[in-house]
């Protein structure tokens, strides 16, 4: 049985960077559903372009293997299948890192898996370059917590290891919140910039602005019912903070779009528009966009 220590299936954007910069000190196994070359290159936010040899395996078929995390590093749609696939083939009380946005898959993993399932919650940026590589497109951060708050001392030791690599880490102990706080962000900024076909920078600009803003004010609505502080800045100050450092960005749901790939709308806007639900809360405007972004 191999001492890999971390497995990380999903070998997309976000699984790759994590893969690469695990790799320099820890044993690592990056799992997929198609074959990828091994040879993977990392091009940093400086530009810089360095090249590394994965430990590649096929998600349906493992090696024999007892990984200190399984991280799942799929699209949250695919996360559920993706989980059923590898979990038989584990032992049953492997620790389970989530790294997906917004709030679905995460409730739900948490009470069906038997090990641990730790949540990270991360504004690092990436994209993939074809199949052999990937460009880190900006620094983040990222917070490490579980739902229940059982498991400190395993956060921790994750968001050392990753802060070791490069990727910077926090142990936290209401993931739960930061998840809802990175939920209003895409909430405000994805279905839009879909919708409109613009880059992130362009929310600011007539008549995108007021719109954002209609967005912001129904969220935190929902946010202020569902019991979740509003961040030191406020919910317009932390949108329109990550709009301003993102302006060059197309976002994900928007790559999705024009990718003809399957959006993330079901994880983003349906806890909100769930709660909405529950609450009695009307949101016309997050209506409108997840209806827009269901249609074919
Ligand atoms: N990229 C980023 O900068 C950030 C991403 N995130 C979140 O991270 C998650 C992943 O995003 P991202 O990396 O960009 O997405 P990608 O689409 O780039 O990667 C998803 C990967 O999952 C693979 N996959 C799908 N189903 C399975 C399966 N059953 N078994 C194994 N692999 C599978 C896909 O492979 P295939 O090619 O076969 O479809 C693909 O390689 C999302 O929830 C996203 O919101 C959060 C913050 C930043
Ligand atoms: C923060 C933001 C909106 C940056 O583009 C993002 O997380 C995404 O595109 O999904």
């Amino acid at each position: 049985m191999s001492t890999a220590s971390h497995l990380i299936v999903g070998p997309g954007a976000l699984g790759r960077l994590l893969a690469l910069h695990l790799a320099g000190t820890q044993p690592v196994v990056l799992a997929g559903r198609r074959s990828l070359p091994a040879e993977q290159t990392l091009t940093t936010p400086a530009g810089e372009q360095r090249t590394c040899h994965l430990t590649m395996a096929d998600s349906r078929q493992l090696p024999p293997l007892a990984p200190a995390f399984l991280h799942l590093t799929t699209k949250a749609y695919a996360t559920e299948s993706a989980y059923v696939s590898v979990a038989a083939q584990l032992p049953p009380a492997t620790p389970l890192v989530l790294w997906q946005n917004g709030y679905q898959v995460q409730p739900t993993l948490s009470l069906r898996h038997t090990g641990p399932v730790l949540c990270a919650s991360t504004t690092e940026g990436a994209w993939l370059s074809g199949d052999s590589g990937v460009v880190h497109a900006g620094y983040g951060l990222t917070y490490v917590g579980d739902l229940d708050n059982r498991y400190a001392e395993l956060c921790r030791t994750l968001a050392a290891t990753l802060t070791e690599t490069g990727l910077q880490a926090s142990a936290v102990d209401d993931i739960h919140i930061r998840l809802w706080h990175k939920l209003a962000i895409n909430a405000a900024i994805n279905p839009l910039a879909a919708r409109y076909r613009i880059r992130n920078g362009q929310l600011r600009d007539r008549p995108f602005r007021p719109m954002v803003n209609q967005v912001i004010e129904e969220v935190a609505a929902i946010m202020a019912a569902e019991e979740i502080p509003a961040p030191a800045s406020g919910w317009q100050g932390l949108v329109w903070q990550v709009v301003a450092g993102t302006a060059n960005n197309r976002a994900s749901m928007l790559q999705d779009v024009l990718a003809g790939r399957p959006t993330e709308r079901e994880a983003i806007l349906g806890p909100l528009l769930a709660a909405a639900s529950l609450h009695r809360i009307a949101t016309p405007v997050l209506v409108a966009l997840d209806t827009a972004l269901a249609e074919p």
